[in-house]
């Protein structure tokens, strides 16, 4: 039996900035937004009767239709009138509620990989477009790379890639729901923006301390004030030398960005004194 790999990266939000809440109920956002090599890892494979069947190595996630590959794995069954089945193993590595579109990155992966597995020959676009039915950050995860994300995220512009550099992630033991996130912000009060431009120019100049200083995220005033301990592990990456640091989408995960390797084992262990949940990684350039 044939069976296909897919890596499903996280993303972190090098900006995010929310303009307005829209009729519709969503935000209208502005959001740079790059891959990093922390992945889940999806192995799927024909099954010999017409069923989508999941399965993880983790048991706190669903492994139902509340699956975003399971409902990916639908959709695209559904569009394409698909007769066939599948099982699809999910190697879970993200954290789940992080702010790293682990959930989105994997539905990501099962249309990528089904596409293949299937010979359905769909476009990139045509992928993006079955993504946004799942989710607003499901396009992003779909192509992968370095965007800027507009609309409610799942309108696209490709951005070159940031300058090469460390990236310490740590996710204090708490689950943010995006929802209640988006719904607690508010969108006309908000008394700062980070500069979209700043950002774009600080890119293609390849400045990696201007990409630090022109990190920033809106979703902090809500996530900050609410969980104590995400202010906490700011402060911490920050006091332990990190060029860089910000929460990721609606938390409750921190990136720190770091130029040099010798400060990334300070910054690490320091951080896993009180986080237990601590990963270095790289872009994905
Ligand atoms: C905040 C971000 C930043 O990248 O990521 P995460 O923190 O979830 O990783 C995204 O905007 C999350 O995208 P995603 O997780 O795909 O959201 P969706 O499933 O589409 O929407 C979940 C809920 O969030 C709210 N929502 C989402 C996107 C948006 N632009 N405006 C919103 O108000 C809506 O209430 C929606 O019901
Ligand atoms: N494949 C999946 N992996 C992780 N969580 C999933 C998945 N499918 C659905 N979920 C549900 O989606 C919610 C958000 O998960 P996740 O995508 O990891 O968060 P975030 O959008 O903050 O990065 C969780 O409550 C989880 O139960």
């Amino acid at each position: 039996m044939t069976k296909i790999y897919e890596k499903a990266p996280a993303k972190i939000n090098l900006l995010l900035d929310v303009l307005r809440k829209r009729e519709d109920g969503f935000h209208e956002v502005q959001m740079i937004m790059t891959m990093v090599d922390l992945a889940d890892r999806l192995e799927m494979e024909e099954l010999p009767r017409d069923q989508i069947v999941l399965s993880s190595q983790v048991g706190f996630i669903p492994l139902d239709e509340k699956n975003l590959a399971f409902q990916a794995a639908k959709l695209i069954k559904e569009r394409y009138g698909v007769k066939r089945g599948v099982y699809i193993h999910l190697d879970k590595q993200i954290p789940v509620a992080a702010g790293l579109a682990g959930g989105s990155s994997d539905a990501a992966a099962a249309l990528r990989g089904l596409n293949r597995l299937w010979n359905l020959s769909l476009s990139g676009a045509e992928l993006e477009s079955l993504g946004a039915e799942l989710g607003s950050d499901v396009p992003f995860c779909v192509r992968g790379g370095t965007a800027l994300a507009t609309g409610r995220g799942e309108k696209l512009t490709p951005v070159q890639s940031p300058p090469q550099c460390w990236v310490i992630l740590a996710k204090p033991p708490i689950n943010v729901s995006t929802a209640d996130v988006y719904g607690k912000l508010r969108a006309n009060e908000l008394k700062t923006h980070p500069s979209l431009p700043r950002m774009l120019d600080a890119i293609s100049n390849q400045s990696f301390p201007e990409v630090c200083k022109a990190l920033g995220n809106v979703l902090e005033t809500v996530t900050l004030d609410r969980h104590p301990e995400v202010r906490q592990i700011k402060d911490c990456m920050e006091r332990l030398g990190a060029d860089g640091v910000l929460m990721s989408g609606s938390g409750p995960t921190v990136f720190g960005l770091v130029s040099k390797e010798m400060k990334v084992a300070k910054i690490y262990n320091g951080l896993r004194g009180f986080c237990k949940e601590v990963y270095v990684v790289r872009m994905l350039t």
